[in-house]
Protein backbone atom coordinates (compact mmCIF):
# COMPACT_ATOMS: atom_id res chain seq x y z
CA UNK A 1 0.00 0.00 0.00
CA UNK A 2 1.62 3.56 -0.65
CA UNK A 3 2.18 5.18 2.29
CA UNK A 4 0.97 9.19 2.24
CA UNK A 5 3.93 11.63 3.26
CA UNK A 6 3.30 14.49 5.41
CA UNK A 7 5.35 17.47 4.97
CA UNK A 8 5.31 21.27 3.88
CA UNK A 9 7.54 22.25 1.64
CA UNK A 10 9.28 25.49 0.81
CA UNK A 11 10.97 25.96 -2.24
CA UNK A 12 13.21 28.55 -2.28
CA UNK A 13 14.19 30.32 -5.90
CA UNK A 14 10.26 28.68 -6.94
CA UNK A 15 9.92 30.95 -10.17
CA UNK A 16 13.15 29.42 -12.01
CA UNK A 17 13.79 26.91 -14.27
CA UNK A 18 14.23 23.90 -12.23
CA UNK A 19 11.12 24.44 -10.18
CA UNK A 20 8.99 24.62 -12.90
CA UNK A 21 10.48 21.97 -15.17
CA UNK A 22 11.38 19.28 -12.45
CA UNK A 23 10.19 19.86 -8.93
CA UNK A 24 6.56 21.01 -9.55
CA UNK A 25 5.97 18.04 -11.74
CA UNK A 26 7.98 15.33 -9.06
CA UNK A 27 5.22 16.63 -6.85
CA UNK A 28 2.48 16.51 -9.02
CA UNK A 29 3.03 12.44 -9.80
CA UNK A 30 4.10 12.20 -6.39
CA UNK A 31 0.60 13.19 -5.66
CA UNK A 32 -1.19 11.19 -8.49
CA UNK A 33 0.64 8.50 -7.15
CA UNK A 34 -0.95 9.14 -3.64
CA UNK A 35 2.55 9.64 -1.84
CA UNK A 36 0.90 13.10 -1.28
CA UNK A 37 -2.83 13.58 -0.46
CA UNK A 38 -4.20 15.81 1.70
CA UNK A 39 -1.62 16.92 4.41
CA UNK A 40 1.40 18.34 2.03
CA UNK A 41 2.02 22.02 1.29
CA UNK A 42 4.14 24.08 -0.58
CA UNK A 43 5.54 27.62 0.27
CA UNK A 44 7.12 28.92 -2.86
CA UNK A 45 9.25 32.10 -2.68
CA UNK A 46 11.13 34.35 -5.05
CA UNK A 47 12.23 37.72 -5.35
CA UNK A 48 9.52 38.12 -8.03
CA UNK A 49 6.69 40.08 -7.21
CA UNK A 50 3.63 37.41 -7.68
CA UNK A 51 0.35 36.65 -6.15
CA UNK A 52 -0.25 33.14 -4.89
CA UNK A 53 -2.67 33.23 -8.03
CA UNK A 54 0.03 33.89 -10.16
CA UNK A 55 2.03 30.99 -8.16
CA UNK A 56 -0.75 28.22 -8.80
CA UNK A 57 -0.72 29.26 -12.49
CA UNK A 58 2.50 28.80 -13.51
CA UNK A 59 2.13 25.53 -11.50
CA UNK A 60 -0.68 24.18 -13.44
CA UNK A 61 1.34 25.66 -16.31
CA UNK A 62 4.22 23.21 -15.40
CA UNK A 63 2.15 19.77 -14.85
CA UNK A 64 -0.12 20.56 -18.23
CA UNK A 65 0.11 17.26 -19.86
CA UNK A 66 0.41 15.19 -16.91
CA UNK A 67 -2.91 16.03 -15.34
CA UNK A 68 -5.83 13.93 -15.66
CA UNK A 69 -8.37 16.74 -15.55
CA UNK A 70 -8.25 20.36 -14.54
CA UNK A 71 -10.36 19.64 -11.38
CA UNK A 72 -7.33 17.73 -10.33
CA UNK A 73 -4.91 20.37 -11.45
CA UNK A 74 -6.97 22.55 -9.40
CA UNK A 75 -6.93 20.78 -6.19
CA UNK A 76 -3.16 19.85 -6.63
CA UNK A 77 -2.35 23.74 -7.14
CA UNK A 78 -4.75 24.70 -3.88
CA UNK A 79 -1.92 23.50 -1.87
CA UNK A 80 0.32 25.91 -2.98
CA UNK A 81 1.13 29.21 -1.27
CA UNK A 82 3.72 32.20 -2.48
CA UNK A 83 5.40 35.07 -0.48
CA UNK A 84 7.57 37.49 -2.33
CA UNK A 85 11.09 37.38 -0.15
CA UNK A 86 14.68 38.43 -1.07
CA UNK A 87 16.55 35.66 0.63
CA UNK A 88 19.41 38.18 1.54
CA UNK A 89 16.45 40.31 3.25
CA UNK A 90 16.48 38.85 7.31
CA UNK A 91 14.14 40.72 8.57
CA UNK A 92 11.54 39.38 5.86
CA UNK A 93 12.26 35.43 7.06
CA UNK A 94 9.56 36.30 9.79
CA UNK A 95 6.82 36.55 6.63
CA UNK A 96 8.35 32.89 5.49
CA UNK A 97 7.97 31.36 9.14
CA UNK A 98 4.45 32.69 8.77
CA UNK A 99 3.12 31.21 5.59
CA UNK A 100 4.47 27.71 6.77
CA UNK A 101 3.13 27.91 9.94
CA UNK A 102 -0.11 28.56 8.09
CA UNK A 103 0.22 25.85 6.03
CA UNK A 104 1.27 23.16 8.43
CA UNK A 105 -2.03 24.17 10.36
CA UNK A 106 -4.02 24.44 7.21
CA UNK A 107 -3.21 20.99 6.05
CA UNK A 108 -2.27 18.90 9.37
CA UNK A 109 1.37 18.63 8.53
CA UNK A 110 2.98 17.81 12.19
CA UNK A 111 5.77 20.11 11.79
CA UNK A 112 7.02 18.18 9.06
CA UNK A 113 9.20 21.05 6.88
CA UNK A 114 11.22 20.43 3.79
CA UNK A 115 13.42 23.12 2.43
CA UNK A 116 14.24 22.65 -0.79
CA UNK A 117 17.28 24.93 -2.46
CA UNK A 118 16.91 25.64 -5.89
CA UNK A 119 18.75 28.89 -6.39
CA UNK A 120 22.16 29.90 -7.03
CA UNK A 121 24.71 27.93 -4.65
CA UNK A 122 26.18 31.14 -3.43
CA UNK A 123 22.70 32.01 -1.73
CA UNK A 124 23.21 28.42 -0.05
CA UNK A 125 24.58 28.98 3.55
CA UNK A 126 22.95 32.35 4.00
CA UNK A 127 19.36 30.60 3.38
CA UNK A 128 20.67 27.85 5.97
CA UNK A 129 22.03 30.32 8.51
CA UNK A 130 18.62 32.47 8.13
CA UNK A 131 16.18 29.58 8.67
CA UNK A 132 17.63 28.79 11.93
CA UNK A 133 18.05 32.28 13.37
CA UNK A 134 15.06 33.50 12.09
CA UNK A 135 12.96 30.34 13.89
CA UNK A 136 12.06 28.58 10.76
CA UNK A 137 12.80 25.26 11.82
CA UNK A 138 9.82 23.26 13.98
CA UNK A 139 10.52 21.35 16.94
CA UNK A 140 7.76 18.65 16.89
CA UNK A 141 8.41 17.06 13.27
CA UNK A 142 11.43 16.96 10.63
CA UNK A 143 13.11 19.52 9.13
CA UNK A 144 15.00 18.48 6.14
CA UNK A 145 17.27 20.33 3.75
CA UNK A 146 17.48 19.25 0.23
CA UNK A 147 20.18 21.05 -1.84
CA UNK A 148 20.73 21.47 -5.67
CA UNK A 149 24.14 21.30 -7.16
CA UNK A 150 26.48 22.35 -7.65
CA UNK A 151 28.41 21.80 -4.11
CA UNK A 152 31.30 24.22 -4.53
CA UNK A 153 33.73 24.38 -6.56
CA UNK A 154 36.64 22.94 -4.86
CA UNK A 155 37.45 21.52 -1.69
CA UNK A 156 37.67 24.48 -0.17
CA UNK A 157 34.39 26.36 -1.09
CA UNK A 158 32.78 23.58 -0.55
CA UNK A 159 34.19 22.90 3.03
CA UNK A 160 32.86 26.40 3.71
CA UNK A 161 29.50 25.85 2.94
CA UNK A 162 29.06 22.21 4.18
CA UNK A 163 30.37 24.18 7.53
CA UNK A 164 27.65 26.57 7.08
CA UNK A 165 24.91 24.03 6.90
CA UNK A 166 25.65 21.93 9.58
CA UNK A 167 25.43 25.02 12.11
CA UNK A 168 21.56 24.54 10.98
CA UNK A 169 21.35 21.63 10.28
CA UNK A 170 23.21 17.80 11.27
CA UNK A 171 24.77 15.77 8.16
CA UNK A 172 21.49 13.01 8.13
CA UNK A 173 19.06 16.45 7.96
CA UNK A 174 20.86 17.69 4.78
CA UNK A 175 19.77 16.10 1.50
CA UNK A 176 22.52 16.73 -1.50
CA UNK A 177 20.70 16.04 -4.68
CA UNK A 178 22.90 14.19 -7.85
CA UNK A 179 19.84 13.65 -10.34
CA UNK A 180 21.81 10.49 -11.72
CA UNK A 181 21.37 8.45 -8.15
CA UNK A 182 17.89 9.13 -8.89
CA UNK A 183 18.44 7.40 -12.22
CA UNK A 184 17.02 3.73 -12.38
CA UNK A 185 19.87 2.36 -13.59
CA UNK A 186 22.41 3.76 -11.39
CA UNK A 187 20.22 2.17 -8.44
CA UNK A 188 20.08 -1.07 -10.28
CA UNK A 189 24.15 -1.36 -10.26
CA UNK A 190 23.70 -2.31 -6.63
CA UNK A 191 21.18 -5.24 -7.34
CA UNK A 192 22.93 -6.19 -10.44
CA UNK A 193 26.59 -6.46 -8.10
CA UNK A 194 25.03 -7.80 -4.94
CA UNK A 195 22.54 -10.19 -5.90
CA UNK A 196 24.17 -12.10 -8.57
CA UNK A 197 26.68 -14.14 -7.06
CA UNK A 198 28.04 -14.56 -10.47
CA UNK A 199 28.25 -10.85 -10.79
CA UNK A 200 29.96 -10.22 -7.23
CA UNK A 201 32.21 -13.31 -7.38
CA UNK A 202 33.76 -11.84 -10.65
CA UNK A 203 33.67 -8.22 -9.47
CA UNK A 204 37.54 -7.51 -8.85
CA UNK A 205 40.94 -7.42 -10.60
CA UNK A 206 41.09 -11.07 -10.73
CA UNK A 207 38.69 -10.76 -13.84
CA UNK A 208 38.48 -7.38 -14.96
CA UNK A 209 40.41 -5.75 -17.17
CA UNK A 210 39.06 -2.58 -17.14
CA UNK A 211 35.69 -0.01 -16.21
CA UNK A 212 34.52 2.10 -18.63
CA UNK A 213 31.92 5.30 -17.94
CA UNK A 214 30.48 7.69 -20.73
CA UNK A 215 27.97 10.29 -20.18
CA UNK A 216 27.63 11.83 -23.80
CA UNK A 217 25.19 14.81 -24.39
CA UNK A 218 24.67 15.79 -28.03
CA UNK A 219 23.65 19.27 -27.00
CA UNK A 220 26.14 22.08 -26.34
CA UNK A 221 26.07 24.80 -23.37
CA UNK A 222 22.68 25.80 -24.72
CA UNK A 223 21.16 29.11 -22.52
CA UNK A 224 23.82 28.13 -19.55
CA UNK A 225 26.78 29.76 -20.29
CA UNK A 226 27.19 31.50 -17.31
CA UNK A 227 26.74 28.90 -14.99
CA UNK A 228 28.79 26.34 -17.56
CA UNK A 229 31.84 28.39 -18.12
CA UNK A 230 32.65 28.98 -14.69
CA UNK A 231 32.00 25.03 -14.02
CA UNK A 232 33.56 22.92 -17.17
CA UNK A 233 32.70 19.40 -18.03
CA UNK A 234 35.09 18.37 -15.05
CA UNK A 235 33.18 20.15 -12.12
CA UNK A 236 29.63 19.93 -14.17
CA UNK A 237 29.78 16.36 -14.45
CA UNK A 238 33.13 14.30 -13.27
CA UNK A 239 33.00 15.78 -9.58
CA UNK A 240 29.65 14.59 -8.40
CA UNK A 241 27.95 12.52 -11.14
CA UNK A 242 30.96 10.09 -12.82
CA UNK A 243 32.53 10.20 -9.28
CA UNK A 244 28.46 8.83 -7.47
CA UNK A 245 28.74 6.52 -10.15
CA UNK A 246 32.33 4.83 -9.49
CA UNK A 247 31.85 4.68 -5.73
CA UNK A 248 28.85 2.61 -6.32
CA UNK A 249 30.90 0.21 -8.61
CA UNK A 250 33.79 0.03 -7.12
CA UNK A 251 32.67 0.02 -3.19
CA UNK A 252 32.28 -3.05 -0.82
CA UNK A 253 29.43 -5.27 -0.06
CA UNK A 254 27.41 -2.82 2.35
CA UNK A 255 27.04 -4.35 5.56
CA UNK A 256 23.01 -4.28 4.55
CA UNK A 257 21.04 -1.82 2.38
CA UNK A 258 20.48 1.26 4.53
CA UNK A 259 21.57 4.45 3.89
CA UNK A 260 24.47 4.44 6.59
CA UNK A 261 26.19 1.00 5.57
CA UNK A 262 26.09 2.51 1.57
CA UNK A 263 27.43 5.55 2.21
CA UNK A 264 30.48 3.85 4.55
CA UNK A 265 31.55 1.60 1.72
CA UNK A 266 31.31 4.16 -0.74
CA UNK A 267 33.42 6.49 1.31
CA UNK A 268 36.10 4.01 1.84
CA UNK A 269 35.80 3.65 -1.72
CA UNK A 270 36.68 7.27 -2.61
CA UNK A 271 39.60 7.17 -0.15
CA UNK A 272 41.10 4.62 -1.71
CA UNK A 273 40.75 6.69 -5.65
CA UNK A 274 44.70 7.62 -6.02
CA UNK A 275 44.77 11.13 -5.94
CA UNK A 276 47.28 12.23 -8.84
CA UNK A 277 50.09 13.90 -8.84
CA UNK A 278 49.99 17.13 -11.27
CA UNK A 279 52.32 15.13 -13.69
CA UNK A 280 50.49 12.24 -13.02
CA UNK A 281 46.94 14.66 -13.98
CA UNK A 282 48.67 15.40 -16.93
CA UNK A 283 49.38 11.93 -18.36
CA UNK A 284 45.79 10.43 -17.16
CA UNK A 285 43.46 13.10 -17.90
CA UNK A 286 42.51 15.45 -21.43
CA UNK A 287 40.21 18.11 -22.23
CA UNK A 288 38.76 19.08 -25.11
CA UNK A 289 36.59 22.27 -26.21
CA UNK A 290 34.50 21.46 -29.19
CA UNK A 291 34.14 23.59 -32.49
CA UNK A 292 31.95 24.46 -34.96
CA UNK A 293 30.33 22.28 -36.45
CA UNK A 294 27.93 22.07 -39.81
CA UNK A 295 25.82 24.48 -38.31
CA UNK A 296 26.35 25.37 -34.84
CA UNK A 297 29.38 27.56 -33.60
CA UNK A 298 32.69 27.20 -31.70
CA UNK A 299 31.85 27.14 -28.45
CA UNK A 300 33.86 30.09 -27.82
CA UNK A 301 31.76 31.85 -30.20
CA UNK A 302 28.06 30.46 -28.16
CA UNK A 303 25.76 33.68 -26.20
CA UNK A 304 27.18 33.79 -23.56
CA UNK A 305 31.04 32.24 -23.81
CA UNK A 306 33.82 34.83 -22.88
CA UNK A 307 36.00 35.55 -25.89
CA UNK A 308 38.87 33.05 -26.16
CA UNK A 309 37.06 30.78 -23.09
CA UNK A 310 39.45 27.97 -22.21
CA UNK A 311 36.57 26.17 -20.51
CA UNK A 312 36.66 22.59 -21.19
CA UNK A 313 33.02 21.09 -22.72
CA UNK A 314 35.13 17.74 -22.61
CA UNK A 315 36.83 15.44 -20.20
CA UNK A 316 37.89 11.77 -20.41
CA UNK A 317 40.35 10.50 -18.10
CA UNK A 318 41.92 7.29 -16.32
CA UNK A 319 41.29 6.70 -12.61
CA UNK A 320 42.98 3.97 -10.31
CA UNK A 321 42.36 2.19 -7.03
CA UNK A 322 44.66 1.53 -4.10
CA UNK A 323 43.23 -1.35 -2.83
CA UNK A 324 42.75 -4.98 -3.11
CA UNK A 325 39.76 -5.08 -4.66
CA UNK A 326 40.46 -3.16 -7.58
CA UNK A 327 44.65 -2.29 -8.40
CA UNK A 328 45.44 -2.74 -11.59
CA UNK A 329 42.16 -2.05 -13.31
CA UNK A 330 41.57 1.40 -14.80
CA UNK A 331 38.58 3.27 -14.72
CA UNK A 332 38.19 5.35 -17.66
CA UNK A 333 35.74 8.18 -18.32
CA UNK A 334 34.67 10.18 -20.33
CA UNK A 335 31.79 13.25 -20.75
CA UNK A 336 31.08 15.94 -22.99
CA UNK A 337 28.92 18.14 -24.67
CA UNK A 338 27.67 17.92 -28.34
CA UNK A 339 29.04 14.24 -28.74
CA UNK A 340 28.05 11.88 -31.42
CA UNK A 341 24.96 10.95 -29.33
CA UNK A 342 23.00 11.28 -26.01
CA UNK A 343 23.52 8.26 -23.93
CA UNK A 344 24.76 7.03 -20.80
CA UNK A 345 26.39 3.38 -20.70
CA UNK A 346 28.73 1.48 -17.91
CA UNK A 347 31.02 -0.86 -19.63
CA UNK A 348 33.15 -3.20 -17.87
CA UNK A 349 35.31 -5.31 -19.65
CA UNK A 350 36.61 -9.44 -18.57
CA UNK A 351 39.76 -10.53 -19.01
CA UNK A 352 40.16 -13.16 -22.03
CA UNK A 353 40.18 -16.65 -21.12
CA UNK A 354 44.46 -16.88 -20.41
CA UNK A 355 44.99 -19.44 -22.92
CA UNK A 356 42.57 -19.58 -26.54
CA UNK A 357 42.44 -23.31 -27.25
CA UNK A 358 40.78 -22.89 -30.04
CA UNK A 359 43.49 -20.55 -31.73
CA UNK A 360 46.01 -23.28 -31.81
CA UNK A 361 46.27 -25.58 -33.99
CA UNK A 362 44.64 -22.52 -36.19
CA UNK A 363 40.96 -24.05 -36.29
CA UNK A 364 39.82 -20.62 -36.11
CA UNK A 365 40.81 -17.28 -37.11
CA UNK A 366 38.86 -15.38 -35.12
CA UNK A 367 40.40 -14.88 -31.52
CA UNK A 368 37.98 -14.78 -28.80
CA UNK A 369 36.56 -11.55 -27.56
CA UNK A 370 36.27 -9.88 -23.90
CA UNK A 371 33.05 -10.64 -22.02
CA UNK A 372 31.49 -7.13 -21.43
CA UNK A 373 28.77 -6.85 -18.90
CA UNK A 374 26.93 -3.23 -20.59
CA UNK A 375 24.48 -1.63 -18.44
CA UNK A 376 22.57 0.82 -20.36
CA UNK A 377 21.47 3.62 -18.36
CA UNK A 378 20.28 6.41 -20.94
CA UNK A 379 18.43 6.58 -23.76
CA UNK A 380 17.07 2.58 -22.78
CA UNK A 381 17.41 1.24 -19.85
CA UNK A 382 18.90 -2.64 -19.52
CA UNK A 383 21.94 -4.73 -19.47
CA UNK A 384 23.79 -6.63 -21.82
CA UNK A 385 26.53 -9.41 -21.61
CA UNK A 386 28.63 -10.56 -24.23
CA UNK A 387 29.94 -13.98 -24.23
CA UNK A 388 31.87 -16.02 -26.88
CA UNK A 389 29.70 -18.61 -28.37
CA UNK A 390 30.51 -21.27 -31.22
CA UNK A 391 28.90 -20.01 -34.76
CA UNK A 392 26.25 -22.17 -35.79
CA UNK A 393 27.67 -24.67 -38.64
CA UNK A 394 30.14 -26.98 -39.46
CA UNK A 395 33.32 -25.62 -38.51
CA UNK A 396 34.73 -24.48 -35.15
CA UNK A 397 34.70 -20.47 -35.23
CA UNK A 398 33.47 -18.42 -31.97
CA UNK A 399 31.51 -15.48 -32.51
CA UNK A 400 30.72 -12.99 -29.46
CA UNK A 401 26.62 -13.23 -28.76
CA UNK A 402 24.58 -10.78 -26.23
CA UNK A 403 22.71 -11.81 -23.62
CA UNK A 404 20.50 -9.03 -23.10
CA UNK A 405 17.63 -7.43 -21.07
CA UNK A 406 16.02 -4.23 -21.57
CA UNK A 407 12.66 -2.26 -19.67
CA UNK A 408 10.11 -2.62 -21.83
CA UNK A 409 7.52 0.50 -22.63
CA UNK A 410 5.20 -0.55 -19.82
CA UNK A 411 7.70 -0.97 -17.49
CA UNK A 412 9.75 2.13 -18.01
CA UNK A 413 6.44 3.92 -17.49
CA UNK A 414 6.49 2.68 -13.69
CA UNK A 415 9.63 4.27 -13.40
CA UNK A 416 9.30 7.33 -11.79
CA UNK A 417 11.71 10.64 -12.64
CA UNK A 418 14.99 11.03 -10.67
CA UNK A 419 13.19 14.09 -9.03
CA UNK A 420 10.29 12.45 -8.10
CA UNK A 421 12.27 9.37 -6.39
CA UNK A 422 14.42 11.87 -4.67
CA UNK A 423 12.12 14.08 -3.02
CA UNK A 424 10.23 11.26 -2.15
CA UNK A 425 13.52 9.63 -0.50
CA UNK A 426 13.97 13.21 1.21
CA UNK A 427 10.34 12.83 2.72
CA UNK A 428 11.07 9.58 4.12
CA UNK A 429 14.32 10.48 5.30
CA UNK A 430 16.13 8.05 3.15
CA UNK A 431 19.32 9.78 2.16
CA UNK A 432 20.77 6.38 0.46
CA UNK A 433 20.99 8.17 -2.67
CA UNK A 434 21.94 11.66 -2.14
CA UNK A 435 25.75 12.73 -1.74
CA UNK A 436 26.70 12.81 1.73
CA UNK A 437 29.77 15.43 2.58
CA UNK A 438 32.59 12.80 2.90
CA UNK A 439 31.45 11.88 -0.62
CA UNK A 440 31.75 15.32 -2.06
CA UNK A 441 34.93 16.31 -0.23
CA UNK A 442 36.77 12.53 -1.96
CA UNK A 443 35.62 13.89 -4.56
CA UNK A 444 37.04 17.36 -4.95
CA UNK A 445 39.95 16.62 -3.63
CA UNK A 446 40.12 14.62 -6.29
CA UNK A 447 38.94 17.13 -9.00
CA UNK A 448 41.07 19.98 -7.49
CA UNK A 449 44.45 18.30 -8.56
CA UNK A 450 43.46 18.28 -12.31
CA UNK A 451 41.51 21.56 -12.15
CA UNK A 452 44.42 22.95 -10.72
CA UNK A 453 47.13 21.82 -13.44
CA UNK A 454 44.56 23.24 -16.07
CA UNK A 455 44.27 26.30 -14.69
CA UNK A 456 48.27 27.00 -15.55
CA UNK A 457 48.53 25.45 -18.74
CA UNK A 458 46.65 26.85 -21.88
CA UNK A 459 44.89 24.46 -23.86
CA UNK A 460 45.08 23.98 -27.83
CA UNK A 461 41.19 24.54 -28.57
CA UNK A 462 39.13 23.79 -30.02
CA UNK A 463 40.09 20.33 -30.36
CA UNK A 464 37.06 18.18 -31.61
CA UNK A 465 34.39 18.34 -33.78
CA UNK A 466 30.71 18.25 -33.18
CA UNK A 467 29.04 14.78 -33.76
CA UNK A 468 32.32 12.81 -32.84
CA UNK A 469 33.12 11.11 -29.28
CA UNK A 470 35.64 13.92 -28.19
CA UNK A 471 39.12 14.74 -29.14
CA UNK A 472 41.88 12.14 -30.52
CA UNK A 473 43.34 11.87 -27.13
CA UNK A 474 40.82 10.34 -25.78
CA UNK A 475 40.78 7.51 -28.07
CA UNK A 476 45.22 7.43 -27.32
CA UNK A 477 44.83 7.48 -23.48
CA UNK A 478 43.42 4.03 -23.62
CA UNK A 479 44.99 2.90 -27.07
CA UNK A 480 48.35 3.65 -25.03
CA UNK A 481 47.24 0.78 -22.73
CA UNK A 482 46.53 -1.50 -25.34
CA UNK A 483 43.01 -0.95 -25.02
CA UNK A 484 40.30 0.85 -26.79
CA UNK A 485 36.37 2.75 -25.64
CA UNK A 486 33.97 -0.13 -26.12
CA UNK A 487 31.62 2.48 -27.61
CA UNK A 488 33.13 3.63 -30.53
CA UNK A 489 31.45 5.40 -33.86
CA UNK A 490 31.26 3.30 -36.21
CA UNK A 491 34.09 4.67 -39.43
N1 LIG B 1 17.94 24.28 -14.40
C1 LIG B 1 18.44 23.08 -14.42
O1 LIG B 1 18.23 22.29 -15.34
C2 LIG B 1 19.30 22.62 -13.31
C3 LIG B 1 19.56 23.43 -12.22
N2 LIG B 1 20.31 22.96 -11.18
C4 LIG B 1 20.58 23.81 -10.03
O2 LIG B 1 19.36 24.27 -9.48
C5 LIG B 1 19.51 25.57 -8.93
C6 LIG B 1 18.48 26.50 -9.59
O3 LIG B 1 18.72 26.54 -10.96
P1 LIG B 1 17.69 27.24 -11.96
O4 LIG B 1 16.28 26.96 -11.57
O5 LIG B 1 18.13 26.83 -13.31
O6 LIG B 1 18.01 28.78 -11.75
P2 LIG B 1 17.14 30.02 -12.23
O7 LIG B 1 18.12 31.11 -12.45
O8 LIG B 1 16.19 29.66 -13.30
O9 LIG B 1 16.28 30.36 -10.94
C7 LIG B 1 16.80 31.02 -9.83
C8 LIG B 1 15.67 31.30 -8.83
O10 LIG B 1 16.23 32.00 -7.72
C9 LIG B 1 15.43 33.17 -7.47
N3 LIG B 1 16.29 34.18 -6.87
C10 LIG B 1 17.42 34.72 -7.39
N4 LIG B 1 17.94 35.62 -6.53
C11 LIG B 1 17.13 35.65 -5.45
C12 LIG B 1 17.14 36.34 -4.21
N5 LIG B 1 18.10 37.22 -3.89
N6 LIG B 1 16.15 36.10 -3.33
C13 LIG B 1 15.18 35.23 -3.61
N7 LIG B 1 15.11 34.53 -4.75
C14 LIG B 1 16.07 34.73 -5.66
C15 LIG B 1 14.92 33.53 -8.85
O11 LIG B 1 13.76 34.31 -8.80
P3 LIG B 1 13.78 35.92 -8.73
O12 LIG B 1 14.74 36.39 -9.77
O13 LIG B 1 12.35 36.29 -8.98
O14 LIG B 1 14.21 36.27 -7.36
C16 LIG B 1 14.56 32.16 -9.38
O15 LIG B 1 13.33 31.72 -8.84
C17 LIG B 1 20.97 25.95 -9.18
O16 LIG B 1 21.70 25.57 -8.06
C18 LIG B 1 21.36 25.08 -10.35
O17 LIG B 1 22.75 24.83 -10.37
C19 LIG B 1 20.80 21.69 -11.18
C20 LIG B 1 20.59 20.83 -12.23
C21 LIG B 1 19.86 21.24 -13.39
O1 LIG C 1 23.91 17.96 -13.95
C1 LIG C 1 23.91 18.09 -15.16
O2 LIG C 1 23.42 17.09 -15.91
C2 LIG C 1 22.99 17.32 -17.23
C3 LIG C 1 22.86 15.95 -17.87
O3 LIG C 1 21.88 15.23 -17.18
P1 LIG C 1 21.06 14.08 -17.93
O4 LIG C 1 20.18 13.54 -16.87
O5 LIG C 1 20.32 14.76 -19.04
O6 LIG C 1 22.05 13.11 -18.45
C4 LIG C 1 23.96 18.20 -17.99
O7 LIG C 1 23.41 18.54 -19.24
C5 LIG C 1 24.21 19.46 -17.21
O8 LIG C 1 25.22 20.24 -17.87
C6 LIG C 1 24.66 19.16 -15.80
O9 LIG C 1 24.65 20.36 -15.04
Amino acid sequence: MTKENIAIFTFFGATGDLAKRKLYPSLFKLYQKGYLKERFGVLGTSRADWSTDQFKDAVKESISGLENSAAEAEKFASHFEYVAHDVTDQAHYSALNDAIKGLDEKFEAQGNRVFYLSMAPNFFGEIALNIKSQGLISDNGYNRLVIEKPFGRDYESAKKLNDELTSTFNEDQIFRIDHYLGKEMIQNIEALRFGNTIIESLWNNRYIDNVQITLSESLGVEERASYYDTSGALRDMVQNHIMQIISQLAMEQPVAFTDADVRVEKVKALRSLRVYSAVEAASNFVRGQYSAGETGNDYRDEDGVPEGSNNETFVAGKLLFDNYRWSGVPFYIRTGKKLADKFTRIDVVFKKPLIDIFAFPQQSDAALSANVLTIYVEPKSGFALTVNAKSAGQGFETEPVNLDFFQDAESEKEVPEPYERLMHDAMEGNSTNFASWSEVAYAWKFVDVIRRLWNIEDPQFPNYRPGTMGPKASDELLERDGRSWVYKLEK
